[in-house]
């Protein structure tokens, strides 16, 4: 969609934060380079990528710790460059909770509001509030040490929130929880964001903790934004092999495009001629450009009999290398050697439903070309 420099002006000015053609150099190195997005109030917004690739140095100029070498940050439709931290009204949680080990949750959660000289009645009130809020209520009194790593998080959320700020930071506040608690927390992070309404961004390098929690996605590599899309769109049709790479578990198959005609592509991968593929979302392709095919882990299927995979037009002969059982799913490496030899991992999610296969036994594998996605290969997957 084109929008008018008119309509674009009046949608920044509707946005919580407006990050306009920011760039952050050191040196002569670009952690993030020329980022320009929106985000609407009352949205929860990802920034996802690998480490290195410029995601908590973006976060950071939103507070406001550093300046950006070139472009803007607005915050409430207001250029923030010369706005020290302390002066925006943020509310962040990072990795290290920076809790007062000795002082009750109740007093870590009070503190912004004394440093702010609100008056004793409404520090009570609110930190009351928002401990419920954050499901600790009767545990004010409750000093930081005595807590769990999940109650500790759950105060610095509250502390984080309970000066009613226009906008909640989040840098991978939840890298440290072992796993069932971090997603017991995700969960609780988008509750507490819809109930509030505060808009939010978060940082990760967690795909899965980025499609649970967020209404919009951004993938980040190299400080270079790659897509920005709801998190749906990000993995049913990603811009490029990179973005295909990062969500989700995708195969690779490299090779030469034979023809292109619309919306559909032929490949060539040793030897073999693939048609009647989807064209990925990024750049054009011409026939004989260098390409990547993506599918996805979920939408290959791996049988021992043809007749299985009957209404599968790609079907190769296979060996099984490793097969590892997930409880909920389970997880095989096939080598195709009619396919250069490439390694598919493929994922069977009815494991107790299906035979289960076993490291050395012959199979075919088998897909549809409108589950396969082509890329030009000026995006290479690695
Ligand atoms: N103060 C600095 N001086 C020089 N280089 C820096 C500085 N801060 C960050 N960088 C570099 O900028 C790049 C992006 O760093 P950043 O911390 O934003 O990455 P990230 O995506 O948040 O990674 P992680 O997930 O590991 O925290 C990295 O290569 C980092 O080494």
């Amino acid at each position: 969609m084109n929008l008018s420099n008119g309509a674009r002006e009046s949608a920044a000015a509707q946005a919580a934060v407006s990050v306009k053609n920011v760039s952050m150099r050191y040196d002569d190195f670009y952690a993030v380079r020329d980022a320009s997005f929106d985000v609407p109030k009352g949205k929860f917004l990802t920034i996802l990528g690998p480490s290195g690739s410029g995601k908590t140095t973006l976060l950071r100029l939103i507070a406001g710790f550093g300046k950006p070498t070139s472009g803007e940050i607005f915050i409430g439709g207001q250029p923030v460059s010369a706005v020290p931290p302390h002066k925006r009204v943020i509310g962040m949680v990072f990795q290290k909770l920076a809790l007062f080990p000795h002082m009750t949750a109740a007093q870590n959660v009070a503190f912004p509001l004394k440093m702010r000289r609100h008056d004793a009645r409404t520090i009570a009130d609110q930190v009351e509030r928002y401990l419920e809020l954050v499901k600790l209520g009767g545990f004010g009194s409750r000093r930081i040490h005595e807590m769990s790593g999940g109650q500790q998080q759950r105060v610095a959320i509250a502390r984080a929130l309970v000066f009613e700020p226009d906008l909640l930071l989040l840098d991978e506040p939840l890298a440290a929880l072992d796993v069932k608690l971090r997603e017991e927390m995700q969960l609780e992070f988008r509750r507490i964001q819809k109930e509030l309404g505060v808009t939010t961004i978060n940082v990760t390098h967690d795909q899965r903790e980025a499609m649970v929690v967020s209404d919009e996605v951004i993938v980040m590599n190299d400080g270079l934004i790659q897509q920005r899309a709801n998190p749906v769109a990000a993995y049913r049709t990603p811009q490029n092999a990179f973005v295909a790479n990062f969500i989700g578990v995708t195969n690779f198959l490299e090779g030469p495009a034979t023809s292109v005609s619309g919306n559909e592509v032929a490949f060539r991968c040793a030897g073999h001629e693939l048609s009647g593929i989807s064209v990925g979302s990024g750049p054009e392709i011409k026939a004989g450009m260098s390409c990547s095919g993506a599918i996805r882990a979920e939408q290959i299927r791996v049988a021992a009999a043809p007749e299985k995979l009957a209404d599968l037009t790609f079907r190769f002969p296979g060996e099984i290398i490793d097969a590892i059982f997930e409880g909920e799913r389970m997880v095989y490496e096939v080598n195709v050697a009619e396919l250069g030899g490439v390694s598919f991992r493929v994922f069977d999610h009815d494991p107790i439903g299906h035979t289960q296969f076993l490291p050395g036994e012959r199979v075919l594998v088998g897909w549809n070309p409108k589950d396969m996605h082509v890329f030009g290969n000026n995006h290479s997957p690695n």
